[in-house]
C-alpha cells in the first residue's frame, strides 16, 4: 500500500490551465477524481501515471519522487474507458502480457492469471478472444490486466461508462469488493456523481482544473463548501438570506447560523420535513415509488423537499394548498 501525493502541479494547453497545489489519495484508499467533462480528470491521473508531464510541481508514491520515473517502472495497472484489450490475443495471452513482459517464468504467469482471473468472475474464459465477449467481460479482463502485474497503485480512467446501468452497478461493486480485499492505492476517475458516491472513500470534486473540494461522499453531499460542489452532487435548496441576531429567516422559516449579515443556506431535499401548518404553498409535487417531492413557495422562493410518503402528515389525494417547513440539517457556503 502507498500514498500517492501530487504537490504543486501546474500544467497548461492553449485554453485550458490544470492547478492542484496538493492532493493526495491515501495508502489503501479509493479516490475518485469527480467533475465534468474537460475539467482536468483524466490529465490529472495521466500526469500520476507518467504519461503526462507537468510544467510545474511533483508526484510522489509514498517518499519517492516519481517525476523522472517513466510509466512502465511506476508499478501501476491501468483500466480505459474503451478496455483496450489486443483483439488477436485470448482472455490468457491478454492478462498474461504484463508479465510477459516483465520476464516472469511460464509457471508463475499461470498461476497468477488463474488468480486474476477468479478475482474478476472470470474462470474458464482463458481462450476467449474479446470480440467473443461482452462489454462488462472485456472490461473485467482488462482489470484483471491491471491487477495480474501486482501494481502498488491502480488508476481507472471511467472504466464503467461504456456499459449499460445493470452492469455498471455490479461491476462498481465488484472493483470495490476486489480494492477493499487487495487494499490497492485506486484513484478513480468519473464524471457520473453516483457512481464516485457509491465507490468512494473520498472524493476530488473537479471544475475548470482546480478541486474544489475533497472528502468523504457524505460530507461533500452534506456540506459542500461552494455552490459548484452542492450543485454537482445533486439537487439542492441554496437561499440566500440576510441574518438578524443570528438568524436567518424566510417568512416562518428560520435557521439559527449565530451570525450577521448576508449568508448562503443550503440544505438537500431530504432534509426538508413537511407538518400542518402555513409556512409555504404546494406549488407542484412529483411522485416515484414510495417517495413524494414537492415544489414549495415560500415567501416567493422555491423550496424542494422530498419524503417517504409514509412520512407525511396528509393523503395524496387530500393535500393541503399550504403546509409547515421543517429544515433538519443545513450548512453554509460561500
Ligand atoms: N494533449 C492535449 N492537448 C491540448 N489540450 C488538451 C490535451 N489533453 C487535454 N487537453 C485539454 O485539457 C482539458 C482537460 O481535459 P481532460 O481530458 O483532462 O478533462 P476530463 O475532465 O478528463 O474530461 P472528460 O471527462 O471529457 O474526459 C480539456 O479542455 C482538453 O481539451
Amino acid at each position: 500500500m502507498v500514498r500517492v501525493r501530487l504537490e504543486g502541479i501546474k500544467m497548461s494547453w492553449e485554453d485550458f490551465r490544470l492547478e492542484i497545489p496538493h492532493l493526495e489519495a491515501k495508502a489503501g484508499e479509493f479516490l475518485t477524481l469527480l467533475g465534468p467533462s474537460g475539467c482536468g480528470k483524466t490529465t490529472t491521473l495521466r500526469i500520476i501515471a507518467g504519461f503526462e508531464r507537468p510544467e510545474k510541481g511533483a508526484v510522489y508514491f509514498g517518499e519517492r519522487l516519481m517525476n523522472n520515473v517513466p510509466p512502465y517502472e511506476r508499478n501501476i495497472g491501468i483500466v480505459f474507458q474503451d478496455y483496450a484489450l489486443f483483439p488477436h490475443m485470448n482472455v490468457f495471452d491478454n492478462i498474461a502480457f504484463g508479465l510477459k513482459v516483465r520476464k516472469i517464468p511460464r509457471n508463475e504467469i499461470e498461476k497468477r492469471v488463474v488468480w486474476a482471473l477468479e478475482l474478476v468472475g472470470l474462470k474458464g474464459f482463458e481462450k476467449r478472444y474479446p470480440e467473443q465477449l461482452s462489454g462488462g467481460q472485456q472490461q473485467r479482463v482488462a482489470l484483471a490486466r491491471a491487477l495480474v502485474i501486482e501494481p502498488q497503485v491502480l488508476l481507472l480512467d471511467e472504466p464503467l461508462s461504456n456499459l449499460d446501468a445493470k452492469i455498471r452497478e455490479r461491476l462498481r461493486g465488484e472493483i470495490k469488493r476486489i480494492q477493499r480485499e487487495l487494499g490497492i492505492t485506486t484513484i478513480y476517475v468519473t464524471h457520473d456523481q453516483e457512481e464516485a458516491m457509491a465507490i468512494s472513500d473520498r472524493i476530488a470534486v473537479m471544475n475548470i482544473g482546480k478541486v474544489e473540494q475533497i472528502g468523504t461522499p457524505l460530507e461533500l453531499y452534506y456540506n459542500p463548501k461552494t455552490e459548484f460542489v452542492a450543485q454537482f452532487l445533486g439537487l439542492s435548496n441554496i437561499l440566500e438570506l440576510r441574518a438578524v441576531d443570528g438568524e436567518a429567516c424566510l417568512g416562518e422559516l428560520c435557521f439559527n447560523v449565530g451570525r450577521e449579515g448576508k449568508v448562503k443556506i443550503f440544505f438537500r431535499p431530504e432534509s426538508v420535513y413537511i407538518e400542518e401548518g402555513k409556512t409555504g404553498e404546494i406549488v407542484s409535487y412529483e411522485l416515484s415509488p414510495g417517495r413524494i417531492r414537492f415544489k414549495i413557495d415560500v415567501e416567493g422562493k422555491i423550496i424542494i423537499a422530498e419524503r417517504f410518503l409514509s412520512e407525511i402528515p396528509f393523503s395524496i389525494k387530500n393535500l393541503p394548498k399550504r403546509v409547515g417547513v421543517r429544515v433538519k440539517q443545513f450548512s453554509i457556503i460561500g
